[in-house]
């Protein structure tokens, strides 16, 4: 079966800063796994999960050497919305995906974007609020929830997209003990779908939820626990 992800012998650096931040990364991701990295800050995580979504190069550059397929097919041949349209990914910050005046047009964005038919939109919407529980929201604007709720809307804006490979960097250490059981929960029943993740987190719960854990250390991927 053809893998979602597939890195290897990655080398890569910024464009500024002389050293090799990534030195020869393997990584193979089966359809439906979920993998857990974890590494010490500035290990090189979110820029692995960036070179992984395209965000590297396409819109940070930098110098990248080997090779990463998703799905058989090297990134470097894709172009940025034809990876957006398959690889979703939820960042740290939640103010940084935020932007729509209301939760309903937020989580409506990628999907129009996407053209998906409208009954279709409705239908996304109703379904990723009930699945991250926010349905009373709908009408707010995101500027006045709490990082918790925020970082829960972020979450349904990239699901309403339905992408294959969710990619998440650490969605949870801006949200307080309540907003970590609930994403907890919502990673629970993604897996529960069968849904291909690549989690990046400190939390030890979250971290439980994977299938596989490896930390980034020293530019490469080391099997850490199961
Ligand atoms: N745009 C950039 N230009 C130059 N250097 C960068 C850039 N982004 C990150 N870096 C550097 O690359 C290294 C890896 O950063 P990265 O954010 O990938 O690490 P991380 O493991 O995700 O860290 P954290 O756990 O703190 O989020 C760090 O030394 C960081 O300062």
């Amino acid at each position: 079966m053809i893998k979602p992800v597939e890195v290897h012998n990655l080398y890569f650096k910024y464009r500024i800063g002389s050293d090799y931040i990534l030195k020869g990364v393997d990584l193979s991701l089966n359809r439906g796994e979920v993998l857990a990295i974890t590494g010490l800050s500035g290990s090189g995580k979110s820029t692995l999960l960036n070179i992984i979504c395209g965000i590297i190069p396409h819109i940070r550059k930098g110098k990248i050497q080997g090779e990463v397929k998703l799905w058989g097919k090297d990134v470097k041949d894709l172009k940025i919305a034809q990876i957006t349209k398959k690889v979703g990914i939820v960042f740290q910050d939640p103010d940084t995906q935020l932007f729509s005046p209301t939760v309903e047009d937020e989580i409506a964005f990628g999907p129009e974007n996407l053209m998906v038919e409208r009954g279709e939109i409705g239908r996304r919407i109703e379904k990723t609020l009930k699945l991250v529980q926010m349905e009373e929201y709908r009408c707010e604007n995101p500027n006045n929830l709490s990082g918790g709720q925020k970082q829960l809307i972020a979450i349904a804006a990239v699901l309403a997209m339905e992408p294959e490979l969710l990619l998440f960097d650490e969605i949870t250490s801006q949200v307080d003990e309540e907003g970590k059981g609930r994403i907890k929960d919502i990673i629970s029943k993604l897996k529960e779908q069968g849904r291909t993740i690549i989690l990046v987190d400190h939390n030890r719960d979250i971290l439980e939820l994977a299938d596989r854990l490896m930390e980034l250390k020293d530019g490469k991927l080391e099997v850490k626990g199961w």
